[in-house]
């Protein structure tokens, strides 16, 4: 089959007659016209399969049964530096996967097939994310940043050798690239909270990829959710990063007629084939020739792309239109435009003298300085929440409020509550104190983990330095909202008036809601929905005091194997330091004009901590170290959790 022909050129320049002039085009500028390009990407007979459940698991016999789904089918194709191409293609039909595969970033779960080769170069797996830089679909930005800094924080995670003085050169360079200078001021924003507007957004994620000096840019449709003019702007804006002699990748769901002159080449998938590959002109005259016209007036994207779409509607329209899409594939594999882009595959794989493969800027500095960025970032952001720090600080008080106002002032007199009261109060503050702290983490972390996930995949840092830096950064906002609810509750409600108690009850009670925190985000490490963490650290706490605490069940009385399971319990520890805390030394009284058979038998504090908690004061210090060693655990747990999400989460 021919490519083009003077009759189907005409028919071209017929139905696009309305497109206006854009400024250059891509392809002429850099492309198939450009004598030595310096860097070639060639996709050989890439294919993905998955094996998936026949049924759902309420149906057994089919749940069981497992049958193998063909994502992606033998795609191949060439593309040079100074060349866009744009894929194409109904929802479903495999452009993301193609992306994914291309880029190194598919998931363990299927079968990739095929190989990538950059200058003729084949890429080991592990070099994929050195190579390609690749923008979602959806750009994980940190809200509350403004623009220069979100790109100056990934330049400094990016980039060692270079100076302060020297990353803020390049981030004013890529801003100027990208046409940002206007919103460098500007906070990014999000969804809560108003920013840049989505075009400058997406710019925002295109420039932080920019800043390594990528040679391959992957983007997962761009222009989705914005409207047709910026999207226009966006592609011509990414035309433009591609002349300068790099290759550019873009899906994209329908792409206004005018794009048709600035893409390079045009590639229609469905049903994870490749119908068609080439230029957009030659586009145009293979489906002419294959008995497809684009009608007068028509956008060629839409028409084309209807033509090569599996109807699913009723099963005679899906047969008919299957039948459809395999005859163009077929007729596409016959064409001398597929057989030629073989050819330039093979060329490249050939050739003599090939160029080295054009990795990344990989100047990134060591563990302690992305981990100090991190932290910097992560706290200047989160910062700048003025109602999240307010509510992160005073949540503690808001609930030591309602303790106080139920409970008024403790008393010494036993027939009033004086055991009973105080046994309330420890048994609240260790048990509520995890509810606060894993609220917070359930509130804050899961935007960070996106981010996280994101920015390790384009080999920025590991998923565990940014657990770390979200974990140092709350460590002051809980020590201080800790002290602001211990200095009310316990001077308020009139527990044991020392200095040296109070503050040996603050630092036992700032330990469960660290420990709140840190469980939840060791647990969003390995599971992604927040609810259902919510839920497992939340029955773990019940769990917890129960076991625990002897407030509902003295220890002695609990089976041995509950009374080994105390010992896992920080509740056991930091109930025992704080009987200790408040009853050691403390004289009970007793009304006598109250006087109930058995009510007078406790008449000291040391009568509680004998009888519940024996041993407990001789273990003060111990129970000290054993309760703060919690932290440590948790942190060493949190590592380990995320470097099984890095196994388990491709991005
Ligand atoms: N790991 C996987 N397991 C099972 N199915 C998968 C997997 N990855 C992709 N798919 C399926 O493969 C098909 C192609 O998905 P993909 O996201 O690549 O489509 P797409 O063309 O990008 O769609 P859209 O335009 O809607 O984003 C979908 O039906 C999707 O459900």
């Amino acid at each position: 089959m021919q490519a083009a022909e003077p009759a189907n050129e005409a028919k071209v320049k017929e139905c696009f007659q309305f497109a206006p002039e854009m400024t250059r085009d891509a392809r002429k500028d850099g492309g198939e016209e450009q004598s030595e390009p310096s860097c070639t990407l060639s996709v050989k007979q890439i294919s993905y399969t998955v094996s998936e459940r026949v049924g759902p698991w309420w149906d057994l016999p089919s749940y069981r049964k497992r049958w193998t789904r063909q994502i992606l089918n033998d795609v191949s194709f060439h593309i040079n530096s100074g060349q866009i191409m744009g894929i194409l293609g109904n929802s479903g039909s495999g452009k993301t996967t193609l992306l994914d595969a291309i880029s190194g970033r598919i998931g363990h779960q299927g079968t990739l097939l095929g190989e990538v080769f950059i200058n003729g170069r084949k890429l080991k797996r592990e070099e994929y994310q050195d190579c390609f830089s690749y923008v979602l679909q959806s750009d994980n930005l940190l809200s509350y940043l403004t623009v220069e800094e979100t790109l100056t924080y990934t330049a400094q995670l990016a980039l060692r050798k270079h100076t302060a003085k020297a990353i803020k050169k390049k981030v004013a360079a890529v801003m100027a690239e990208l046409s940002l200078c206007h919103v460098a001021h500007s906070v990014v924003g999000g969804r809560i909270f108003p920013g840049i507007s989505g075009g400058e957004r997406r710019r925002v994620s295109i420039a932080s990829q920019l800043l390594q000096d990528p040679r391959v840019i992957l983007l997962d449709e761009p222009t989705t959710g914005l409207d047709s003019m910026t999207a226009n702007q966006i592609v011509v804006l990414l035309a433009e990063l591609a002349r300068r002699n790099r290759v550019v990748i873009v899906t994209i769901h329908q792409p206004r007629s005018e794009l048709f002159r600035v893409f390079s080449r045009i590639a229609i998938m469905s049903c994870g084939e490749l119908v068609f590959c080439g230029q957009p002109e030659e586009m145009v005259s293979f489906f002419s020739q294959c008995g497809y016209e684009c009608p007068e007036y028509c956008n060629p994207f839409d028409i084309y792309v209807d033509f090569t779409s599996v109807d699913t509607r009723s099963i005679e329209r899906e047969k008919a239109t299957l039948n459809r899409m395999h005859e163009i594939t077929s007729a596409y594999q016959r064409s001398d435009i597929y057989q030629r882009m073989l050819r330039k595959i093979e060329q490249s794989l050939q050739q003599e003298e090939k160029p080295a493969i054009p990795f990344k800027s990989k100047e990134s500095p060591n563990g302690a300085v992305k981990l100090e960025v991190l932290l910097r970032r992560t706290a200047r952001n989160l910062s700048r929440d003025r109602m999240g720090v307010l509510m992160r600080l005073f949540q503690n008080l808001i609930y030591g409020l309602f303790v106080a106002f139920f409970l008024m002032r403790l008393d010494d007199d036993v027939t009033k509550g004086a055991v009973q009261d105080r046994i309330g109060i420890i048994y609240q503050c260790i048990g509520a104190s995890p509810y606060t702290g894993m609220l917070n983490a359930v509130a804050l972390f899961p935007a960070l983990r996106a981010i996280s996930d994101q920015e390790s995949q384009d080999g920025l840092y590991s998923k565990w330095q940014m657990f770390l830096a979200y974990i140092f950064h709350s460590l002051p906002l809980s020590i201080l909202s800790v002290f602001i609810f211990t200095s009310f509750l316990y001077w308020t409600v009139g527990m044991h008036p020392d200095s040296l108690r109070f503050l040996c009850f603050s630092a036992v009670v700032l330990v469960p809601h660290i420990v709140g925190e840190l469980l939840t985000v060791v647990l969003l490490g390995v599971v992604q929905d927040p609810n259902m963490v919510n839920t497992g650290v939340a029955l773990l706490n019940i769990a917890g005091i129960l076991v625990g605490s002897g407030f509902l069940r003295s220890t002695q009385d609990m089976p041995v194997v509950f009374q080994w399971l105390s010992y896992l319990t920080f509740q056991k520890y930091g109930c025992e330091l704080l009987i200790v805390t408040e009853f050691h030394e403390l004289d009970f009284k007793c009304n006598s004009s109250r006087f109930l058979p058995g009510s007078c038998v406790i008449t000291q504090g040391s009568q509680i901590i004998d009888e519940g908690y024996p041993g407990a004061l001789s273990r003060y210090t111990l129970d000290f170290v054993l309760l703060y060693a919690f932290l440590p655990a948790l942190l060493l747990l949190g590592m380990i959790s995320f470097k099984i999400r890095d196994k388990l989460i491709r991005h």
